[in-house]
């Protein structure tokens, strides 16, 4: 079973695959980002300014991730290179997965890219306040990555805000469940937990 994690920049995607990885531990369930996907720097697009927008589609190998989803539903491993932002390509380790009954992925495109969409047989949107998704993006870009405060919200304002409009808010709608990622997670998780406990006796691979 593949349960897709969709959601805003800083919404929380990597903290409930963490979470969720945690309770179906049991299980040893497959776990990857989108992240690792990535195009190299030199394939990337630039906007009107001339700065580099990380927040369209064709900002990751789009065939590349839903052939290795594809190969890890059939029970094949996959080989992916670890995504960290700030490392260069080559410096990136590759890092065998092993396929299991449950498949989780979280990434920004998940819905938005057809082939991975329909290989999803649980998608999971994860949502909260923009305000707080845009704080925890300052402070994270501002301590990880080394950008000024102004740079973040220039990204915000041209590239996560338009993005977010286009190629995640309009799948939110068909969603299997919209997990509310503030002072009602606790409640969600433990009714995500359950959802997800009786689709796997339902979906089996
Ligand atoms: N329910 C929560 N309460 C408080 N902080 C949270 C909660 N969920 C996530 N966070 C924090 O918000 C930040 C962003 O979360 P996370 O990394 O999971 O988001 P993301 O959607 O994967 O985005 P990114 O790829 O930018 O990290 C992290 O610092 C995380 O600890
Ligand atoms: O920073 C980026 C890529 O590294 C992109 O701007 C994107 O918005 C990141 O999304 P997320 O916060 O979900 O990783």
């Amino acid at each position: 079973m593949i349960v897709g994690i969709c959601g805003g920049s800083g919404s929380g995607k990597t903290t409930l695959l963490k979470r969720l990885a945690a309770a179906f531990s049991d299980k040893n369930p497959s776990v990857f980002s989108m992240d690792n996907y990535y195009l190299p720097i030199e394939k990337q697009q630039n906007d009107h300014n001339g700065i580099v927008n990380f927040d369209l589609p064709t900002a990751l190998d789009e065939q590349r991730l839903t052939e290795d989803l594809r190969t890890l539903a059939k029970g094949d491993p996959i080989e992916v290179k670890e995504y960290h932002f700030n490392s260069p390509p080559d410096k990136n380790v590759l890092i065998t997965l092993n396929s299991s009954e449950l498949i989780i992925v979280e990434g920004l495109f998940l819905f938005h890219y057809e082939g991975v969409r329909e290989l999803l047989d649980y998608s999971i949107f994860v949502d909260v306040d923009p305000v707080v998704q845009l704080d925890r993006r300052l402070y994270r870009d501002q301590e990880t990555r080394g950008y000024t405060r102004e740079a973040i919200i220039y990204q915000w304002d041209n590239h996560v805000l338009p993005c977010y409009e286009s190629y995640l808010h309009p799948y939110k709608k068909d969603a299997s469940f919209v997990f509310r990622n503030d002072h009602r997670a606790d409640l969600d998780f433990n009714t995500l937990e359950q959802e997800i406990k009786a689709k796997l006796v339902t979906v089996s691979y």
